[in-house]
């Protein structure tokens, strides 16, 4: 069998392939060197280790219908739309070399006349004027045997979008895990007009291809498709989880406050694993009782509208004298947490 293989995706969903990037990462033979190209629609994929609710404008996520994926690999938050080429270079040790693959997408990037450099972080960038402007980040993650390095294009990507999903409300968080690094970013189509997927991707098998002298059939991957990667659905599912994109946020505090004409409330959530653990609420308002009622029925929610909305409805339906109060509360707390 070749010890070369490429393959492309023709999904655009972001669980979809990272499962599968993950079920060919770890089915490989370390004999064996992968290039693996994919993108997404629409999507924020965000650090093992990071919380979205700092990283993301989640409310404008879900009124647009962005998703939200985490990945296994560290570093920051990432938009992507179908403007956005993914790439996937997996070999086994000692081969697995990031400098190698680096150099590879840099030499399919001359390939277009495009002058590319890597900056030293995990960017690549493009000079435009007298600016360096970022337009691929890269993660990488490596186990005893082999390793993997991925990174993003942006080719012709929605630029506006991407600002707009990875700036977050302003939010007091107290908050572990990793922060993104932001950019001054562009697309590649600024520097070489009409460049599209099909040949970003044309280009990086070429030069991949000719590094290692290697001759093969690309072999598409859809879902549904009777491929040979055991255990895929299941780590599809896992990568659609709200437990795994949600969950995994590490431990965090949100504090939150405001004044009313009625009184001053301030709020605190402690948030593990997505779900409020700890709910303190303090006010200086004339009747107290329904926000203690609140602290003690919000432990235990899903850190997010729904769920906490709920519980809102549930203390006005109980506590109709102080409807109006509790409605502007509502409001404010429900637009504060996403
Ligand atoms: N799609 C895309 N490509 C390049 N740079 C981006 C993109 N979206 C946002 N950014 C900029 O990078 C920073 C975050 O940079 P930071 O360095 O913090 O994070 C990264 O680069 C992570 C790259 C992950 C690559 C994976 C490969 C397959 S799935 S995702 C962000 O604030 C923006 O300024």
């Amino acid at each position: 069998m070749n010890k070369t293989r490429v393959l492309v995706s023709t999904s655009n969903n972001p669980w979809f392939n990272l499962a599968v990037e993950e079920v060919i990462f770890e089915k490989m033979s370390p004999e064996h060197r992968v290039l693996f190209i994919w993108r997404n629609i629409d999507t924020v994929v965000i650090g093992r280790a990071q919380n979205p609710w700092r990283e993301c404008n989640i409310s404008r996520m879900e009124e647009d219908n962005v998703k939200l994926a985490r990945r296994r690999t560290g570093g920051g938050a990432v938009f992507q739309d179908t403007g956005n080429s993914n790439f996937t270079f997996m070999a086994g040790k000692p081969e697995y070399d990031k400098t190698v693959s680096t150099n590879i997408v840099l030499d399919a990037l001359k390939l277009l006349d495009i002058d590319a450099i890597a900056n030293g972080r995990n960017d690549l960038v493009v000079q435009e004027g007298d600016m360096l402007r970022k337009f691929s980040g890269s993660a990488y993650r490596e186990t005893k045997d082999r390793g993997f390095h991925h990174g993003t294009l942006l080719l012709h990507s929605d630029l506006n979008r991407l600002a707009s999903y990875l700036t977050p409300n302003p939010k007091k968080l107290a908050a572990k895990g990793i922060t993104s690094v932001k950019s001054r970013v562009t697309n590649l189509d600024q520097i070489k007009q009409g460049i599209n997927h099909d040949v970003v991707s044309g280009a990086l098998i070429e030069a991949y291809l000719g590094h290692y002298e290697a001759e093969v059939e690309i072999e598409y991957i859809a879902p549904g498709d009777n491929y040979d990667l055991p255990g895929l659905e299941e780590i599809f599912q896992f990568y659609s989880s709200w437990d795994w994109n949600y969950g995994k946020t590490p431990e965090f505090t949100h504090l939150l406050d405001e004044r009313f004409n009625w009184g001053g409330v301030e709020v605190f959530l402690n948030v593990t694993k997505g779900r409020i653990q700890d709910a303190r609420l303090y006010t200086d308002s004339l009747d107290p009782s329904p926000f203690e009622q609140l602290a003690e029925s919000i432990k235990g929610s899903g850190y997010n509208q729904r769920e906490v909305g709920a519980h809102l409805d549930a203390l006005i339906a109980s506590n109709r004298a102080n409807e109006g109060s509790l409605q502007e509360f509502r409001s404010w707390l429900m637009g504060a947490i996403a």
